[in-house]
């Protein structure tokens, strides 16, 4: 165990929280109907694998003629037309020398025949049809192959993807009726300060509102998690045991934000401490230098700095690396951009930045921090127009427009 007093750097500290962790929530299966919306965000816990070949059999790319590319020797050419097969037809009409078959786009492709004719390229004959000119491609124009998209038993979703519109719908083309999934990790989230109010309310000298918890809340619920929300609790050493008690109960991870400094009435840091062997570190980063963790009664608490963008960033990779280990989800590559203007650094800490992200006239993406004032960490409405977080090393003292910098995606 290091010295709680040494300053770790980001990476030590969120394996250390990551420890905590029991290992993933366990699988559930969960059918695509009715339970489409409940899918949205959640996390495959198996490989979901083509049922069969995709595409399931030769089919037309167009609607024309399928034919045999042995018939378009000389052009024009005059094909006898001795049936049809529109889509969803499981007729195979044999196809002898100079006949052919209309066949519509999705129709499987007649055994006898390898080319699709477009009717563009035809004078649309019902009973014989005048070909004009012969597809490009040549042999095999416009027939689409089977499996030539997966073939029966390739991997179209990784266990630890997320389950977005389009992963849902390649699991519906690979032919299954429903996915297995983890469980949704249920994160119960607090704030604590005797000088939050509820936003609607009216503000007393010395009162801000209250929006940690709706930030970090809605956050966990985009990440896949089920969010509780614990009323703010009070700076009181027994209101806080009490909150902690009904929190605790049935959560895979408990966040808290705020009283983890220094202060006389930061109740986080003095009650996981004194009773729960809680560990308070400085991690080497700006904002989310004080940084806490605890079990209480068993379940993981993090305690998180109560600035807004502290906590939120914060949250961002503590919580979230945790919210992904009990996902078991593959972890998100970052990006990389410029430096869209120069800023400057604190020497020694790894500076993260919300930015916003645009692409330049020669297609670099660029990040431009949202507030001029980088990432000062009270600046809560600075979040809003994030499209991730820049990070900026330890030893850099500034950033100067056109650095290359590391991005994590926050939307
Ligand atoms: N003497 C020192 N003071 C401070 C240090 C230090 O090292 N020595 N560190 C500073 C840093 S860095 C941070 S970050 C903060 C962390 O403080 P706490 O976690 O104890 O947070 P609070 O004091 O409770 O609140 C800080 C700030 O954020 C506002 N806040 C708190 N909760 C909410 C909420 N749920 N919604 C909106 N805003 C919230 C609160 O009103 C304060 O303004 O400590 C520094 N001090
Ligand atoms: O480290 Mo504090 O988190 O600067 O704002």
């Amino acid at each position: 165990m290091p010295d709680p007093r040494e300053l770790l750097t980001l990476e030590q500290y969120r394996d250390e929280v990551r420890s905590l962790l029991p290992g993933p929530t366990a699988g559930e299966t969960v059918p695509l109907e009715p339970d489409l919306p409940a899918l949205l965000g959640r996390v495959l816990a198996e490989d979901v694998r083509a049922r069969g070949p995709v595409p399931a059999f030769a089919n037309s790319a167009m609607d024309g003629y399928a034919v045999r590319w042995a018939d378009l020797a000389g052009l024009p050419a005059r094909l006898r037309v001795v049936g049809e097969v529109p889509a969803g037809s499981p007729a195979d009409p044999a196809i002898g020398p100079g006949e052919c078959v209309r066949i519509m786009t999705g129709a499987p492709v007649p055994t006898a025949a390898d080319t699709v004719v477009p009717v563009e390229l035809t004078d649309e004959g019902v009973d014989v049809v005048t070909i004009g000119s012969a597809p490009d491609r040549g042999t095999g124009a416009h027939v689409r192959a089977a499996g030539e998209d997966v073939a029966a038993g390739d991997v179209v979703a990784p266990a630890g993807t997320t389950l977005t519109a389009a992963v849902l719908g390649a699991v519906a083309a690979a032919g299954h009726a429903e996915v297995v999934v983890r469980a949704r990790p249920v994160v119960a989230i607090a704030s604590t300060g005797d000088e939050l109010v509820a936003p609607g309310g009216d503000l007393g000298r010395g009162q801000i509102f209250e929006s940690n918890g709706t930030q970090l809340a809605a956050r966990a619920m985009q990440l896949g998690c089920v969010a509780r929300r614990g009323p703010v609790v009070r700076d009181d050493g027994e209101a806080f045991v009490t909150a902690l008690d009904a929190l605790a109960d049935g959560s895979d991870l408990v966040v808290l934000t705020g009283g983890v400094s220094v202060g006389a009435y930061d109740i986080a840091r003095e009650v996981l401490s004194e009773r729960a062997g809680g560990t308070f570190r400085h991690v080497r980063m700006q904002p989310g230098k004080p940084q806490g963790w605890a079990r209480w009664r068993g379940t993981p608490v993090l305690a998180l700095p109560g600035n807004p963008v502290s906590a939120a960033i914060s949250f961002e990779v503590f919580g979230r690396a945790m919210i992904d280990a009990l996902l078991a989800r593959s972890p998100e590559r970052p990006w990389r951009a410029v430096a869209g203007t120069s800023w400057r650094s604190p020497g020694g800490r790894r500076q993260l930045v919300p930015v916003a992200l645009d692409t330049d006239d020669q297609g670099r993406l660029v990040a431009t921090p949202t507030h001029r004032r980088g990432s000062a960490s009270h600046m809560v409405t600075s979040l809003a127009g994030a499209d991730g977080l820049a990070e900026v090393p330890e030893d850099a003292t500034e950033v100067s427009a056109g650095d290359l910098l590391t991005i994590r995606r926050v939307r």
